[in-house]
């Protein structure tokens, strides 16, 4: 753990020539562990890992991962530390947060949107809308499945506020099924999560679908 405030830029701020610094040791990413497998694969595929243009790739990859894979470092729990007491018992839905993630299984991007609405408990608390926005960010940058970015975003918000209820919807498109396997260019996967009043009452979740999908 080296953030405090679940912050990722952060971690962003601290690689300094290619290197973490300041970062506790069991918590930085090895960046030299990476450069020599990303030298390894361009050597596997063909590719002469030091000819002109290749040469800092290695070192560039590295450090890409340190960005992409953030999240891993971070406690999601965190964002969610500043929460206000409010009298409003009505839904709260932040719409269209931009997701980017990458897929565990080809380690290749899916990006798309989230929806995160909650109805806030009877003694429960409400958070400052960007962290709903943060959550998503730390959640996603991490080796992920859509289905399980989406259950972990709801559970955590479902604990920390106490809501009354929780809906997550990530729209997002693989590029591991546009770019290779099935070639599926624009096919979109939807997953939803709900929890407490709107997995108990259709009602309820049918209002918030209609937001949610309202354009
Ligand atoms: N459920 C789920 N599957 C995913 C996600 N991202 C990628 N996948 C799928 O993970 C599966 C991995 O299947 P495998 O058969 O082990 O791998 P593969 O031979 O590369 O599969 P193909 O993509 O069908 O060529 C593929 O069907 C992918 O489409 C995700 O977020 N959720
Ligand atoms: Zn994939």
């Amino acid at each position: 753990m080296i953030s405090d405030d679940g912050d990722l830029d952060y971690l962003a701020a601290r690689l300094v020539d290619g290197k973490l610094t300041g970062a506790p040791v069991e918590s930085a990413v090895d960046l030299a562990r990476i450069e020599k497998a990303v030298r390894e694969i361009l050597i596997a595929i063909g590719e002469d890992p030091d000819r002109n243009g290749l040469e800092r790739t290695p070192a560039r990859v590295a450090r890409a991962y340190a960005e992409l894979f953030a999240g891993l470092r971070v406690d999601p729990a965190k964002v969610l530390t500043t929460t206000f007491e409010a009298d409003h018992e009505e839904f709260v839905l932040v719409r269209d947060i931009e997701v980017m993630s990458m897929c565990e299984h080809h380690l290749l991007p899916f990006k798309g949107v989230a929806h995160v609405g909650y109805i806030p408990g009877t003694h429960g608390r409400i958070t400052g809308l960007s962290k709903l926005a943060r959550l998503v960010e730390v959640y996603a940058r991490r080796p992920q499945v859509q289905e399980r970015l989406t259950s972990q975003i709801a559970d955590l918000l479902l604990e920390r506020l106490e809501a009354r209820g929780v809906i997550v919807v990530l729209e997002c498109e693989h590029l591991c099924m546009e770019m290779r396997g099935i070639r599926k260019v624009g096919a979109r996967t939807i997953t939803s999560a709900v929890r407490g009043a709107f997995q108990h009452d259709g009602k309820v979740r049918a209002e918030a679908m209609a937001l949610i999908n309202a354009r």
